[in-house]
């Protein structure tokens, strides 16, 4: 038995303070979470996007992202079970930190 999808109370406990407080959003016909993030300048955001790589490939669980200079825009999901699992709370909680100690 691998990875499970977040259950109705999981979604309701852990999922919504991340839509409600960290302006995370769920993508339009899929189980998937979604947000945009800004930076000074692409050092800054390209910095950012090596720094999550090398989570991302620790814990073997990588993001769907789209770059454009200082803009990089960033999908979360688990094609394991086909939708949002734990995995991608854990990792948007470390893409948030990062983000905050980033200079926009
Ligand atoms: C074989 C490898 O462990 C799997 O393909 C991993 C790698 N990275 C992954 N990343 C994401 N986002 N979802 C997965 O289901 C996934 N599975």
């Amino acid at each position: 038995m691998g990875i499970q999808k977040l259950t109705g109370e999981e979604r309701n406990s852990l999922l919504s303070p991340l839509l409600d407080k960290s302006s995370w959003e769920i993508v339009q016909d899929r189980d998937a979470v979604k947000k945009t993030f800004t930076f000074k300048d692409f050092n800054e955001a390209f910095g950012f996007m090596t720094r999550v790589a090398l989570r991302a490939d620790k814990v073997d669980h990588h993001p769907e992202w789209f770059n454009v200079y200082n803009r990089v825009e960033i999908t979360l999901t688990t094609h394991e079970c086909q939708g949002l699992s734990q995995r991608d709370l854990n990792l948007a909680k470390f893409i948030d930190n990062l983000y905050n100690t980033s200079a926009k």
